[in-house]
């Protein structure tokens, strides 16, 4: 497997935590971040330590089903919902997670989705060429099993005729994924103001 390949994971895993962390998305331990590797492998960082100041040691690889390419790494506790996304979604090349106030309170307000319409930032989304569209986020109920989780998730994508840009766990936090990381970053920026917008609606309603 190619170093620099993983070098490159990790200097834009490193820049995407820092990012995250500038916005408030990765309090704590919170948040996890990955980029897919040739040969079926994915970079994705530790499990445990802050994202907003990783260094090169923050970043390990594993397969797609989540298992470490070195015996006694610890990957991230919810490897196993990148890894999904990275099976069923094979452009997808880069997946954040974070932890937003916003993600966390209107997870919690009920329902199975959050609508998103009358936005101009919609068009930030491939297939969306005006603000009158609109999206449905679904929100999955949050699961300390991550395999279960993984299962819910699969099950609403195989109902659903178009994947949304994201999704969302209840009370925990918010998954996106692009073609490469700014792609993933773009989506998670545009979905995140979003969502901070429908707080701010929500609040004056
Ligand atoms: C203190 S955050 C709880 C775990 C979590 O939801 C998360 O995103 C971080 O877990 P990781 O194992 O990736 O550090
Ligand atoms: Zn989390």
């Amino acid at each position: 497997m190619s170093d620099d390949a993983f070098a490159a994971a990790t200097a834009a895993i490193i820049a995407a935590g820092q990012r995250m962390d500038r916005f408030g998305w990765v309090p704590a331990t919170a948040g996890n971040i990955s980029v897919r590797l040739p040969d079926d492998a994915v970079a994705i960082t530790r499990s445990g330590g802050h994202k907003g100041f990783l260094d090169v040691n923050g970043v390990i690889r594993v397969d797609l089903d989540g298992r470490p390419l070195r015996p006694g790494d610890r990957p991230s506790a919810e490897t196993g919902l990148h890894c999904g996304i990275y099976r069923r979604f094979p452009d997808a090349g880069a997946v954040l997670h974070g932890h937003s106030v916003p993600v966390t309170h209107l997870s919690r307000t009920g329902g199975d989705s959050i609508r998103l319409e009358g936005y101009e930032l919609l068009k930030a989304f491939p297939g969306l060429p005006t603000h009158e569209a609109a999206i449905a986020l679904p929100v999955f109920d949050n699961d300390q099993d991550i395999a279960r989780l993984q299962s819910a998730v699969d099950r609403r994508w195989d109902e659903l005729g178009q994947v949304p840009p994201g999704y969302l766990i209840r009370g925990h936090g918010i998954y996106v994924w692009g073609a490469d990381m700014p792609a993933a970053l773009m989506r998670l920026e545009a979905l995140e103001f979003m969502l901070a917008c429908e707080l701010e609606k929500r609040r004056a309603a």
